[in-house]
């Protein structure tokens, strides 16, 4: 591995557990301006205010909102997007290696959908970035969804064990995949993947305690990472829910033990004030 490299995947865990705890504020172009994301410069603020180990976002907001953090939580520079609504088999390439270079980023993310015909144009598209990345030294990350027209089912064990080995298969260093909804099975995706496996999260829909569950479940099997969005700067006290899952990823705490810091953190948030 190119020294490089090595640095900034240093950057991105987290020097007791060797996890990564990151944050992602890329949804607009996928989901609309979501409730909550509109402000972006707070949201950022707030999740770092939490300590994350990493925040990914697209080249403007890097560029106007990401500065004043520089220093404080590694950046990972996402450079493909798409839509759930326009485009949800296919996403399309917005940035590239050098750019990510030159915002100073500590990896690169691209997204890459499975499952179906138009995988043919986001395997190409990953090979190349896998390639380029390798060249400059740079951690590649990748969101590989089991979502593409003729998956029946994302979530099973099978479709996720797939789309986390084609990234593993192309070089990604770090690769964020769907939960397959047990320890048991998730476990079977992690054992398919030489890479580093991480979760993503989901709606804000669910409660706090059942997101504590599932990471707590997956990191039992293996999980290397999480990057989560909605339900963390969706929530009331992102910097809470953050501390909480750090409990969780670099303290081996109990779903229990992180609630209470989840509590803690609230109630010193409210004596702030
Ligand atoms: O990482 C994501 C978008 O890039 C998904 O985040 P959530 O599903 O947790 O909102």
């Amino acid at each position: 591995m190119f020294v490089g490299k090595q640095i900034r995947l240093s950057r991105l865990l987290n020097t007791k557990s060797g996890r990564m705890l990151g944050i992602t504020v890329d949804h607009p172009i996928t989901r609309g301006v979501l409730p909550g994301i509109e402000d972006i410069a707070r949201v950022l603020d707030e999740v770092v205010a939490g300590g994350p180990e990493a925040v990914t976002m697209h080249k403007g907001i890097a560029e106007k909102v990401f500065p004043p953090h520089a220093g404080k939580v590694s950046m990972i520079f996402k450079a493909s997007a798409y839509s759930t609504q326009f485009h949800p088999y296919e996403e399309a390439i917005v940035a590239d290696v050098d750019e990510a270079v030159r915002f100073g980023a500590d990896a690169i993310s691209v997204g890459m959908i499975v499952g179906g015909p138009e995988q043919t144009t986001q395997l190409t598209n990953l090979g190349r970035i896998s390639r380029e990345a390798a060249l400059a030294g740079m951690p590649l990350v990748a969101h590989i969804y089991p979502k593409g027209s003729r998956m029946d089912d994302p979530n099973s064990a099978d479709a996720v064990a797939y789309a986390a080995r084609a990234g593993a298969e192309l070089g990604v260093d770090l690769i964020k995949t769907l939960w397959t909804g047990s320890g048991e099975s998730f476990r079977k995706v992690v054992e398919a993947c030489p890479s580093r496996v991480a979760l993503a999260g989901g709606e804000m829909g669910e409660n706090l305690e059942d997101y504590l569950n599932m990471t707590r479940e997956a990191l039992d099997v293996g999980l290397a990472g999480v990057t989560y969005g909605r339900f963390v700067w969706q929530h009331d006290h992102p910097a809470a829910v953050i501390r909480a899952i750090a409990a969780l990823m670099h303290d081996e705490a109990s779903v229990a033990e992180a609630l209470e810091i989840y509590e803690e953190q609230v109630a010193r948030g409210q004596e702030a004030r």
